[in-house]
């Protein structure tokens, strides 16, 4: 490619990219998403992962993806993967009864064994449950440190992450071994959107000959998520949240009816979730899970730093707390000063029915 060409064209990705941030730098290598899929398509973690690796300014470089699982879905994905987003140049498919959970272990193993095939660069996957499950398994079978929460790419081994629970970010260079391994913050990176053109990337099996058969000591059990009528916590436009101030779990269905009238997501503070009002998979925070809606309603919140960290980026905060010093404030964009136990029924009689 003639260097004005190239140029323009690492120019352009970067352009592409929102969270770009670095100078215009060259690497040789290829990369490898490691995506979850649902229902015949990647989900949008995933497909934030797959917009965090074509962020990487390398315009030679290719972009492969490794789905696993099995029957008819996995298949289904895998074609609307190669047909779908051009920045896909190949898609892997591991198809097997073992990957069928997202169980660590078989997990590592493969990309394992999808590494030593492939030689790549660099190993994308979100930072969540899947990403932070797998990946740093991944790493340890590999040698390699990996780098995780990233939220910024400056070249292609510079990256940006939060440290202090989101209060600092923190620039930091891959200096070790290859592959640099990487979880992306999927707030961060906007899903790779589908592309009108077609696109027709190649499928290929991964051979599993070779994997190996002691798959670890881990049996999978159950799963339970909050019900499919439901916008996933992680991916929703709106989230309603509450905190200690609901006093119970019979208080919090309020949370819930606000949330049912706005389709909204169910959000709740660690404190919420301690004292056994809702699960903790509904956990906002530095160790629960990092939202960025468009509206984030937080109710009897005090804005704890560690609250703070998994929902500060989200586009319009609003907080009602009866304290008028409680810190929520400090970050909301509009704060009313009241008791929930009469602004939400308020909000619940005036808001029309949910279409
Ligand atoms: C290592 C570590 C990790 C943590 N991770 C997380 C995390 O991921 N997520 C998280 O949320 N927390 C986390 N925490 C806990 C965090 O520090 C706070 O304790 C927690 O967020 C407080 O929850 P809260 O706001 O519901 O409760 P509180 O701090 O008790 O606040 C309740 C608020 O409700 C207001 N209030 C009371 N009654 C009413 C009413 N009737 N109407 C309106 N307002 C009312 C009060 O004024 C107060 O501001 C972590 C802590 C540590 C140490």
């Amino acid at each position: 490619m003639a260097a004005r060409a190239l140029l323009g064209e690492i120019k352009k990705r970067a352009v592409s990219c929102p969270a770009f941030r670095g100078h215009y730098t060259f690497r040789h290598g290829s990369t490898l998403v490691v995506a979850e899929h649902e229902g015949g398509v990647i989900k949008p973690p995933s497909l934030s992962a797959l917009a965090a690796a074509t962020c990487l300014p390398d315009p030679d470089s290719s972009v492969s993806v490794l789905l696993a699982g099995s029957g008819p879905s996995l298949h289904q994905a895998a074609s609307h993967a190669a047909s779908s987003y051009p920045s896909i140049s190949k898609v892997l498919v591991a198809d097997s009864d073992k990957f069928k959970n997202p169980l660590a272990e078989p997990w590592a193993k493969l990309v394992h064994l999808v590494q030593h095939s492939g030689g790549y660069s660099h190993i994308f996957a979100a930072a969540n449950s899947f990403g932070k499950n797998i990946m740093p398994r991944v790493a340890a079978l590999l040698d390699v440190s990996p780098i995780t929460d990233v939220t910024g790419i400056s070249d292609s081994n510079t990256f940006v992450r939060p440290i202090y629970a989101g209060n600092a970010l923190c620039t930091v260079r891959y200096t070790g071994a290859s592959p640099c391994i990487l979880t992306i913050r999927s707030t961060s990176f906007p899903a790779l959107q589908k592309s009108v053109d077609s696109n027709e990337a190649s499928i290929s099996q991964v051979d599993l000959s070779t994997l190996d058969e002691d798959l670890g000591r881990s049996t999978y059990i159950s799963q339970s998520s909050q019900g499919d009528e439901r916008p996933d916590l992680g991916n929703a436009r709106v989230v309603v949240t509450g905190g200690r101030a609901l006093k119970s779990a019979e208080n919090f269905k309020l949370i819930e009816a606000l949330a049912e009238k706005l389709g909204a997501a169910v959000g709740a503070t660690r404190a919420a979730v301690d004292a056994g009002y809702v699960p903790n998979d509904l956990q906002v925070g530095q160790t629960g899970k990092i939202v960025a809606p468009e509206l984030y309603m937080a109710f009897g919140v005090s804005g704890a730093i560690q609250h703070l960290a998994g929902m500060r980026d989200s586009k319009v905060i609003v907080a009602v707390n009866n304290d008028a010093d409680a810190p929520i404030f400090q970050v909301a964009d509009y704060g009313l000063v009241g008791d929930l136990f009469e602004v939400i029924p308020e909000l619940l009689e005036k808001l029309p029915e949910k279409k």
